[in-house]
Parts: structure tokens; sequence; C-alpha cells
């Protein structure tokens, strides 16, 4: 596996001031940009669209663009934000008629398909699809809004995640969405994540430089353990 990665959600940027947002959390450290989508009829806020994804494209920005999508229905928007830029598309599997039609939709649009969890979701939506994740995205709060506090009793469900990944012998990044901080990023690394969605605890911070260190050597504390 390789290293553990650190993804900043601009859903707490300064929306008018995306770009420079972006830019700023990438040289503090940041490995990937998470995007979230939400619809308003998945979940009950509205965000942002492809568009704004290929503007940041357009504004330079090359590292990976994790694209969540909290919509419904799923596979319209996948070869939009595909061609808006995106690296990583994930989705809800409740909210797709098809999951492993909209998982083949995102590989064959040239993206690295994943499939979200809420904390519960139950996990018999990852048989038979193992074979087509590159990750599986653990939501730690109830999906819809940044700012929220984590939900303790995931952490056994990530366990529960690594097992059936170790199990299916594939390279599967685990990542975890909601709540995460520097004080309990070092737990959730223990059950089994290797990369973290970080919003408010990232962008609400004076210095993201010194938040992104911190949370990597809670990190590296546990793969010294
Ligand atoms: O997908 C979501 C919320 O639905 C998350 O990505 C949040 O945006 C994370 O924010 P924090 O909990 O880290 O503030």
């Amino acid at each position: 596996m390789n290293k553990c990665m650190i993804a900043p959600s601009i859903l707490s940027a300064d929306f008018a001031r995306l770009g420079d947002e972006v830019e700023a959390v990438l040289e503090a450290g940041a490995d990937v940009i998470h995007f979230d989508v939400m619809d308003n009829h998945y979940v009950p806020n509205l965000s942002f669209g492809p568009m704004i994804c290929e503007a940041l494209r357009k504004h330079g920005i090359t590292a990976p663009i994790d694209v969540h999508l909290m919509v419904s229905p799923v596979d319209d928007l996948i070869e939009q934000f595909a061609e808006a830029g995106a690296s990583y598309i994930s989705f809800h599997p409740e909210a797709s008629q098809h999951v492993d039609r909209s998982l083949q939709l995102i590989e064959d649009a040239g993206c690295e398909p994943g499939l979200v969890l809420n904390p519960a979701t139950p996990l018999h939506y990852l048989d038979h699809v193992m074979d087509k994740l590159h990750h599986i995205l653990v939501m730690s709060v109830n999906p819809g809004f940044g700012g929220q506090a984590f939900i303790p009793s995931t952490l056994d469900k990530l366990r529960q995640v690594k097992q059936r990944v170790v199990a299916s012998g594939r390279d599967i990044r685990i990542e975890i969405d909601g709540g995460v901080k520097v004080d309990n990023i070092r737990e959730i690394a223990e059950a089994g994540a290797d990369m973290f969605v970080a919003g408010s605890a990232i962008f609400n911070a004076d210095d993201y430089g010194e938040v992104i260190d911190a949370m990597r050597r809670e990190i590296a504390a546990v793969s010294q353990a």
C-alpha cells in the first residue's frame, strides 16, 4: 500500500477564493483534493458540480481530485465529472439502481471507482464488487454537512472494512470522512484507514501546514508502533 493520504474537503474552504485555497492546502502538504457533490435530494444540502471541478483544473491544479457524489441518481454525472478532470469518483450504493454498472461507468470514463458507506449502510453492499473498487469511503458522519462530530461506532466499521479488504487480497484504499481531527486521527489510522478526509479541521485553522503535519505525525505513530 502506498503512503497514507490527506485529503482536505473543500466544502470548508472559502469559496470566494477557491483556487487559492486549493493551492494553499496542496502547498501545505495535502495529497488529494476532496470534492463533495451534494444535490439537495440524496442529502439535504447543495454544493457544487462539474464546472467547479473543471475550473480548478483550468486554474492549474494537477493533484488528484477525489469526487464524492452525494447524489441520486448517480450515473448522469459520472461522465461529466470525468470530463471535468476528476481522478477518483465514489457514490453511495443505495443511490444507484445498478451498482456494478455505475462502477463500470466510472472505470470506463478513466477514473478510479469507489463506494461510500454511510454510518448505517450495511457492509453487504461490498459483496460481489470488491474486484471493481479502488477505494471504499467510510462516512464517519451522516453525509450533507461539514463540521459534524465523528461517530465513534464507525471505528468498528472501519475494522470490518479493513478485514474485507485484506481478505480480498486487493490493494483497495480505505478512506474515512467526517469529523477527522488531529486528536482522533491516530485511532482512525489504527482501525485501518489510509486516506483521511478533513474539512473543518484544516480549513478552519490559521496554518494549514501545521494541522496537516500534526495529522501525519499521529498517523506515523501508528506505523511505527
Ligand atoms: O462529505 C462530507 C460531509 O457530507 C465531508 O467531506 C465533510 O465535508 C467533512 O467535513 P469535516 O467533518 O471534516 O468538517
